[in-house]
Parts: C-alpha cells; structure tokens; sequence
C-alpha cells in the first residue's frame, strides 16, 4: 500500500476543502447582502518563517471568495506606528478581519499588538478577550492553530471525553489553546514543556499526543502508545539527504507511524486546515459585526438607505 492510501494518515486537505467550500457560500451570501468579508495580513520585517503561510492564505482566501490584502512593514518600524497603523485598520468598515504573522522582529512586544486588533476583528483569536471565551467554553472563534489541531483528532472518532491527551509545548499560539479547547470536550489534558521531567513518561500515556515544539524528531516511536493518535504540528524547515529544502514536523514519522493507528502528516496534515480556520474565524468576525451593525442601525434602515 503506497503512503498516501494508509489510513494510518490523518489528512488535513479533505478537512480543509470541506471548511472553504462552507466559507465561500457564507461568503457568497454576505457580499449579496452588502457585507463582503476582507482579511488584512500585517508581516513585519523579515518574513521567510511565514511566507508559505501567507502564500497558501492568499491562495484559499481566493478560493472562498474572500479578499485579501497583505501589509508589509519593514523591520525598522516602532511599535507605536504599528499601532496606529492597526488602529486605522480597526477603524476601517471594510476591513473584516486582522491577522498579525509572528515572529515580529524582537524590538516589537507582540502582545501590545495583538491586544490593539479589535476583539471584532480578531481573527486569530489572540486578543487577551478571545483567549477568554475560551477559557469560558465559548470556541466559536479559536486561534486558528489550536483550532485546525482539534479538528484533526475529531477525524479520528475518537470519543473524547475522559480520552488521556498529552501536548508537548505550551506557547499562548498553540500549545496552550489546545489545552483549553480539548478540557471543554471533556478531556483529560496534561501540558508538557522543556521543564517537564520525562516528557517521555507522560507521551506513552497519552490516547492523543499533540506536539507544537519546533524540533524535528523529537517524538520518537518509544515515546508513543500503541493505538494512540498523534497530531504533529511542527513546520520545520530541513535540507534533505540530496541537499534541497523540505518541511518536515516534530515527530519522527516513519517509526511513530508503526505504533500510532493515527498520524497527521507533514506537509499535508495541520498546515492546511490551520489556514481554512482564519477563513472561517473571519466568516465568524464579519457575522458578529452584522449583529452590532444591525443592532445599532437597524436592518430595515440601512435597506430603507439603500
Ligand atoms: N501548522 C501550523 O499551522 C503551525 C505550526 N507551528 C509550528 O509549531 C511549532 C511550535 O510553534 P510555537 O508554539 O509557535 O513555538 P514556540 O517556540 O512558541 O513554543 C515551543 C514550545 O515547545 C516547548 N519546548 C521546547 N523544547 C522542548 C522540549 N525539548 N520538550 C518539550 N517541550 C519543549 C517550549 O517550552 P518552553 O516555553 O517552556 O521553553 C514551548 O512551549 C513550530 O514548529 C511552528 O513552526 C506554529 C504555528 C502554526
Ligand atoms: N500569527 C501567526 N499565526 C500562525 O498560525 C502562524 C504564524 N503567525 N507564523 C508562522 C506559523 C507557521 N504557520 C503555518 C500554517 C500553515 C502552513 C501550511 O499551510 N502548510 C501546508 C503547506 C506546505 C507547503 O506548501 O509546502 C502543509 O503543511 O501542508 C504552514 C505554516 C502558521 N503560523
């Protein structure tokens, strides 16, 4: 059986074209109903980390029908000016939706930046407010990551109350947003970081093993439970054995892959649903901001205008 055809392999690209092609109807009826939805990219200074992200954004916004405008600002920039800049973005009706590419260069404190998206406009799901509803079980809007990661487990069918989740890594992006959104499934979720003792002891445990480090290989086929799903989330860039550049995740692969019934490959498994969740997010800021347009202008005024 070629790779491909292993059902062993959790794919995201199904996943992903199911969420666009739900997108790009809601799209579709909102731009007939006045409300086109735009999503408004900000990178900053050296962009090689993000360029594939931003490229497949592009790409997908397209597909679903919805725009997509990149503002680039060089490294030099202050954070002040940044924040104008998102300001006047915030302020801007037909803007939809804000995503801020990270790394952003170190002079830079990205959450002061994160926190001056509008919580209407936050697509990722960064904003100090977002972060909170899910923390309160509302996961409407996610940070997009997190999201597309728990979307590919439920692929699986695995029930997952009370199913044993580990993750290894805790950034505010991935790792900790994962933890929030599987305990509202009822999950029982233990975080592991570089200070875990034996990351080792808590992995093989694990019925879902989630790993956002950026380390290639570091989760190893003794590191994982026969039977248990694994969801790699790692995108690290690696030169091959015949020298050209190729992406590989944090798990070694080809050994989990003889004791996991699950794995999601890389390239090809969280990386594209990621990208179909802030299209999804911005579907989800736009019907938001309907509901307080029309709660404060009516909509029998503003057709009445018309
Ligand atoms: N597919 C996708 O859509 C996305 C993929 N990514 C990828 O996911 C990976 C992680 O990204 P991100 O969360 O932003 O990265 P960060 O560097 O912010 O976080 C890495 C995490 O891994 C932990 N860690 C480091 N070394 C170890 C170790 N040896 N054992 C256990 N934990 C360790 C760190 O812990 P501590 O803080 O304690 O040092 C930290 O919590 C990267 O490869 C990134 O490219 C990221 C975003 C989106
Ligand atoms: N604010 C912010 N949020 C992020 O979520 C974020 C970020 N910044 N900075 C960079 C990292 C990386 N990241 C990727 C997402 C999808 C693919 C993706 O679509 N990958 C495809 C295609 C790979 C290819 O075309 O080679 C795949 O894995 O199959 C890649 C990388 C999001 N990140």
């Amino acid at each position: 059986m070629s790779l491909s055809e292993d059902s062993r392999y959790l794919k995201g690209g199904p996943v992903a074209q199911r969420i666009i092609a739900a997108v790009r109807e809601d799209a579709a009826i909102a731009k007939a109903e006045g409300f086109p939805p735009k999503l408004i990219s900000i990178t900053v200074g050296d962009t090689a980390a993000v360029d594939v992200y931003v490229r497949n954004q592009r790409a997908k916004a397209q597909l679903a029908g919805i725009d997509f405008e990149e503002r680039r600002f060089p490294a030099a920039i202050t954070a002040g000016e940044l924040e104008a800049a998102i300001h006047g973005l915030n302020a801007d009706p037909r803007v939809t939706g804000i995503i801020i590419q990270r790394p952003v260069p170190v002079h830079i404190p990205i959450r002061t930046l994160q926190a001056a998206v509008h919580p209407l406009k936050d697509v990722e799901g960064m904003h100090p407010a977002s972060i909170g509803n899910i923390v309160y079980n509302q996961l409407d809007l996610a940070p997009c990551t997190a999201a597309a990661s728990v979307e590919l487990l439920k692929e699986t069918g695995l029930d997952l109350k009370g199913l044993e989740v580990v993750i290894v890594g805790h950034s505010e992006i991935v790792g900790k947003p994962i933890a929030f959104l599987l305990m509202s499934e009822g999950a029982t979720v233990t975080v592991c970081h570089h200070m875990t003792r034996s990351v080792a002891a808590h992995a093989r445990r694990a019925d879902a093993l989630f790993v956002a480090v950026g380390k290639p290989r570091l989760i190893k086929a003794d590191m994982v439970k026969p039977g248990a799903a694994v969801i790699d989330i790692g995108i690290n860039s690696e030169i091959g054995p015949d020298g050209s550049s190729r992406i590989v995740g944090d798990v070694d692969t080809e050994s989990v892959r003889e004791v996991a019934s699950w794995i999601t490959p890389v390239p090809g498994g969280v990386g594209p649903i990621t990208v179909a969740i802030l299209l999804r997010n911005t579907m989800v800021a736009l019907s938001r901001q309907r509901a307080l347009y029309e709660a404060t202008y009516g909509t029998a005024d503003r057709l009445a205008a018309e």
